[in-house]
């Protein structure tokens, strides 16, 4: 067996989420370099001899980082972690599908959870999912960052741990609308409730498994999102709802919210395979400005009635 100060960890990405990771893995013991496109080290120097490559890029950066990495030797034993929650506007996919194509002889691991970053930097207690079709590898990542202060579940489902953690940024944005409008608890556990309908069902369409939603990587990440001020998405609705314009508010906010990029993707998608989502339908014509947020209320509360669920 392999003393974990012997193991390299490759963390791309040195935001809130990458730096995080990093902290955890280095209380664990494992030597881990950190590189972010600004910083001095180069990717082939961090690259050097990783057992594991964790990627925390935001959404926009990730097809490129993935081609940088390709140029590079790298053992074929070498996992993929990728902590990404956002999807590809150019061809819809997940980080770990683009990471998978590009790198099809390796084992891929998804790592998603409720976990707000400056939480996890005080040590909070917290617990996050690592999912992978490979079940040692998910089982490595687990005891990268397993601590007693961050407790890390394996599963076999890595697209549907992935979309969890993607597609619950856009229900957090109308979540951050409905607490700025003060519309109370009632309304905010309807839409909670109904954006998870939404979330599997879109998410079925990716092969997800329903089950999975109703895990930390899902509902887990959707109560955490949805609730917290600390959400950069939940930030995005709040302030939208306090007649903030989006240019304005992405111009102050601390990091990614790639909820508002997700949302166009969903869109998109959800036409072309006749899905219905309607809160994200809403909360695309809010980041568009072609509705307020209570013309955006009363186009949800006014649509057609119906049953819940169609058995
Ligand atoms: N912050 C959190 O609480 C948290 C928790 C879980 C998951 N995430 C996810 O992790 C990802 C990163 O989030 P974050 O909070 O660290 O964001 P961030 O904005 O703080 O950091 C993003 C990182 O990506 C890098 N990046 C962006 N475009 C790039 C490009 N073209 N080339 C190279 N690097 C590029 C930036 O330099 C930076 O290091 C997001 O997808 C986010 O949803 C964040
Ligand atoms: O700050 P947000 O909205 O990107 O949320 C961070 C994490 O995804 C919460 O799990």
């Amino acid at each position: 067996m392999i003393a974990v100060q012997e193991i390299t960890i490759a963390i791309l990405g040195a935001g809130a989420w990458g730096a995080s990771l990093a902290n955890l893995a280095i209380a664990n013991g494992y030597t881990v370099r950190l590189w972010s496109r600004r910083g001095s080290e180069t990717l082939k120097a961090v690259l050097q001899d990783a057992q594991i490559v964790v990627s925390a890029i935001s959404m926009k950066g990730v097809r490129d980082v993935v081609s940088q990495v390709q140029s590079f030797p790298l053992s074929p034993e070498t996992i993929f972690v990728t902590a990404t929650k956002g999807l590809d506007p150019q061809t819809t996919r997940t980080p770990s599908q683009i990471w998978q194509t590009a790198f099809p002889s390796h084992a891929v691991v998804v790592l998603s959870g409720p976990n707000l970053s400056q939480e996890i930097q005080q040590s909070l207690p917290a617990a996050t999912v690592v999912a992978s079709s490979i079940a040692t590898a998910a089982e490595q990542a687990q005891l990268v960052f397993s601590s007693p202060r961050f407790r890390v579940y394996t599963n076999p489902d890595p697209v549907g741990v992935e979309l969890g953690g993607t597609l619950k940024n856009v229900i957090a944005i109308a979540a951050g609308v409905c607490d700025g409008l003060q519309l109370g608890t009632n309304a905010k556990a309807a839409l909670v409730t109904r954006g998870l309908t939404e979330i599997i069902r879109i998410g079925n369409f990716w092969g997800a498994k329903t089950e999975t939603f109703y895990g930390l990587s899902g509902l887990g990440d959707l109560l955490a999102t949805c609730n917290s001020p600390l959400s950069r998405n939940y930030q995005v609705g709040y302030q939208m709802a306090g007649g903030k314009t989006l240019t304005e508010i992405l111009a102050n906010l601390p990091g990614t919210a790639e909820g508002v990029n997700t949302c166009e993707v969903l869109v998109q998608l959800a036409k072309q395979q006749n899905i219905t989502m309607p809160i994200t339908e809403q909360v695309y014509r809010l980041l568009q400005g072609e509705v307020t947020p209570r013309q955006a209320l009363d186009e949800l509360m006014l649509r057609d009635i119906k049953p819940e669920y169609n058995y």
